[in-house]
């Protein structure tokens, strides 16, 4: 007799559930009905152009603003002032993107003032506390001088140890490596990493895609206020990019012609910026000796084979695609993207997609 199937595992209750929220100041509708959850323990990473609304929805997960309709819970309480705010602000380490310090007061003052802030008094453990984040965010050498005189990275820093005093369930991080130097974004890093595998659930806004790329375990991509893709940034590159791809290269670009009519093959695109290499959409990479053993046999000198994985940098051009007039490229990366970082007023109507199939499910 088989063994009964378990039934899958009931899902965590989500650290943040933001349903339909519309957010506006006071010409401009900030949030336009965004929608998220995001589960204990995990990185979510929120992309999306200037003015996307992305500080707007960190905002409203604090509490720090109020919407005026749809539905915020966090921790399954109400984070608005008037009602669970405080609750939830002491479950909560946020670092924002210019951080409010005390310049006139030494790093320990201010790590001080905020511990005593969060209640926890100025003991010998709160001590030892600070002394912690201090030293995991490499700032404990400059701790009794004066904020004033602090560079940008140690600022960051400091607002890092001062998120975590308080031991949070929860961090908010806006662009937290702006201003780091590359060795110091590294370490940034690496340390949410670690607070995330230690429990933390961790949600972060970047502007680069090469940080959020190793980091986010869910991404949601904004425009306009909305959420307008979110998911595992696997599952997300799968529904746009349903096929596996392998990247060749010939010493003559024109003999690659012939592999669009070799067997498993489902299409093939150009590589923008590289002559004489195309990627190679196949119904099974076990295909790609077969493809090869084609191709030298009609004397194809190749100089490339290997699998072609996408980047969340194809990802997110091509997620926004549609909402920036151009085109997702089977490629992946689109230049003509790239030169538009930001859309002046509302996003055009979308038009269709030339290849990710399941566009429609992503809202
Ligand atoms: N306090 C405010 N008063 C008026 N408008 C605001 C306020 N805060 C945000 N906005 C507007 O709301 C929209 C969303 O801003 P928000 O800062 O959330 O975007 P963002 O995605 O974080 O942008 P960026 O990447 O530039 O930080 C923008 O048009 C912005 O001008």
């Amino acid at each position: 007799m088989p063994a009964p199937v378990a039934p899958p595992a009931p899902r965590p209750e989500p650290v943040v559930a933001l349903s339909g929220v519309h957010r506006r100041f006071a010409r401009v509708e900030a949030l336009r009905g965004l929608s998220l959850t995001v589960d204990p323990g995990t990185i979510t990473v929120l992309l999306g152009p200037n003015g996307a609304g992305k500080t707007t929805a960190i905002r409203v997960i604090t509490g720090a603003l109020g919407v005026h309709e749809g539905s915020v819970r966090v921790f399954g309480l109400d984070p608005d002032e008037g009602r669970d705010g405080e609750a939830v602000r002491r479950r909560c380490g946020i670092v924002s993107a210019k951080p409010a310090l005390y310049d006139r007061l030494s790093g320990l003052d201010n790590l001080r003032y905020a511990a005593e802030l969060y209640g926890l008094g100025w003991n010998a453990g709160t001590k030892e506390r600070v002394m912690a984040a201090a030293t995991r965010f490499g700032i404990q050498a400059a701790l009794s001088d004066q904020v004033g005189g602090y560079s940008t990275g140690m600022k960051t820093r400091l607002a890092l140890s001062r998120s975590v005093l308080h031991e949070p369930d929860l961090l908010l991080f806006d662009e937290p490596t702006s201003g780091l130097d590359p060795e110091s974004s590294h370490a940034v890093l690496s340390m949410i990493k670690d607070m995330a595998a230690d429990g933390t659930t961790v949600i972060m806004c970047t502007h680069l895609l090469l940080e959020a790329e190793g980091l986010a375990e869910q991404v949601v991509v904004m425009e306009g206020g909305l959420d307008i893709a979110s998911g595992r940034p696997t599952e997300l590159m799968r529904r746009f990019w349903p096929d596996d791809a392998v990247r060749l290269g010939a010493e003559d670009p024109g003999a690659l012609d012939a592999v669009a009519d070799l067997p498993g093959v489902r299409g093939v695109d150009a590589v923008p910026g590289r002559v004489g290499e195309v990627d190679v959409r196949v119904d099974d990479l076990r295909r790609v000796p077969e493809l090869v053993v084609a191709l030298t046999t009609r004397g194809v000198r190749l100089t490339r084979v290997s699998p072609h994985e996408r980047s969340l940098e194809e990802l997110y051009f091509a997620v926004r695609a549609p909402h920036i007039g151009v085109a997702a490229s089977d490629g992946g990366l689109m230049p003509e993207a790239a030169a538009r970082p930001d859309l002046a007023g509302p996003p055009p109507a979308p038009t269709p997609p030339t290849r990710p199939t399941e566009e429609a499910s992503l809202r």
